[in-house]
């Protein structure tokens, strides 16, 4: 992590404003600005005692001429920028009125939520695009013999190798596992990592290419944990663990499949975001049945390591689809996880 931080701390609240088409506005900032050029969402600096409900809709009186109901938070994104500590509070806006102007001779843009990315951003703010378009929740799949029942069980030695069977040729684990996955599918889960550390090597590509299959039949993001190769002739993304990392001094799978890392260190999410990883995971943030009596790394830890860079985070480690508010309001777009994911056959 930087030795000094930059001490000057700088809270500043933006808005998500849509119009009738679900086009969302962005502003340009203007010559002689910092971060000069760059579009933003339209906001400001809270004032000392202001809250930040007031700030916003203030700033957006003054900065646009409109009127504006604040909703809810969408994302906090905390940032170190060289000469200050940002904390970017980004709220949905609800009603407004009037018509929105650039009132300080800024440019304004009303842009489609899938052509965000296209507009050149401040470094805070690409995690704010991430809670627009990307899905909020990542499953990571279990072992084959992994989860039953809701508790997590390595394969036992003793057990009979599980054997072929079934017109379809996977075993009765397999062909269980693969449910679940249907039915996580049919659930909204919209990204998939497919990771099974004990899985048999002879057996994993047959079962991760019947994954991407359903998978690519219901238009959801798939990625392979680990293996370029399989991730390559699967045609799916790839999602490096981060011992992995140093290992690739360029982006192993093409630009236009999913590349992510599991990431525990500024370093590691350092060399993520260069290796043009798409998102990042970090965890623990608490402590997991996977990993029992290692201590999570807690929500002030997952932020600090988030505002050295702006990749999207996942936040991951004995958390569930509830704890997304919290994870949003520390920075992470969403929760990735295996067992509050996972649905588990309760016949
Ligand atoms: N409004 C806004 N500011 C952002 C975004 N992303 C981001 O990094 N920032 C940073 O947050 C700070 C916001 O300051 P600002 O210049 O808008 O503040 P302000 O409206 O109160 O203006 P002023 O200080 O020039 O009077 C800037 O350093 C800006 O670069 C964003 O999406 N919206
Ligand atoms: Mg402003």
């Amino acid at each position: 992590m930087t030795e000094h931080p930059p001490a000057r701390i700088v809270q500043v609240v933006a808005g998500v404003i849509r119009d009738v088409r679900g086009r969302i506005l962005l502003s340009r900032r203007t010559e002689g600005r910092d971060l000069a050029g760059l579009w933003e969402f339209p906001g400001g600096k809270i004032d000392p005692g202001e809250s930040p409900e007031a700030a916003l809709a203030r700033e957006l009186h003054e900065e646009l001429g409109i009127r504006a109901d604040i909703g809810v938070p969408l994302i906090t994104v905390p940032q170190l920028y060289p000469d200050k500590r940002l904390t970017l509070d980004v709220r949905h806006i609800g009603q407004w009125a009037g018509t929105a102007t650039g009132r300080e001779g800024q440019a304004l843009a009303w842009v489609p939520p899938h052509k965000l990315a296209r507009y050149p951003m401040p470094p805070a703010d690409r995690p704010v695009v991430a809670a627009l378009q990307q899905p909020a929740l990542y499953l990571v799949t279990p072992d084959v013999n992994g989860l039953v029942a809701g508790e997590a069980t390595a394969p036992s030695s003793a057990e009979a190798p599980q054997m072929p069977a079934g017109g379809d040729g996977f075993s009765p684990a397999e062909r269980r596992w693969l449910d679940a996955l249907d039915r996580a599918l049919a659930q909204g889960i919209r990204r998939v990592q497919l990771r099974a550390p004990t899985a048999d090597p002879t057996r994993w590509p047959l079962l991760t290419a019947a994954a991407a299959a359903r998978c690519s039949a219901a238009n959801v993001e798939v990625l392979v944990n680990g293996d370029a190769t399989l991730a390559r002739s699967l045609g799916v993304g790839l999602h490096l663990r981060a011992d992995q990392l140093a290992s690739h001094d360029r982006r192993p799978v093409a630009d236009d499949v999913p590349l992510a890392a599991s990431c525990h260190t500024v370093e590691e999410l350092r060399a993520a975001e260069s290796l043009g990883c798409d998102f990042a995971v970090v965890g623990s943030i608490r402590p997991t049945a996977s990993h029992p009596g290692a201590a999570g790394i807690g929500w002030d830890h997952f932020a600090r390591l988030r505002e050295h860079i702006s990749l999207p985070l996942y936040a991951i480690g004995g958390l569930g689809a509830g704890d997304l508010p919290q994870a949003r309001q520390h920075g992470a777009q969403g929760i990735a996880a295996i067992r509050a994911l996972w649905p588990v056959a309760t016949d």
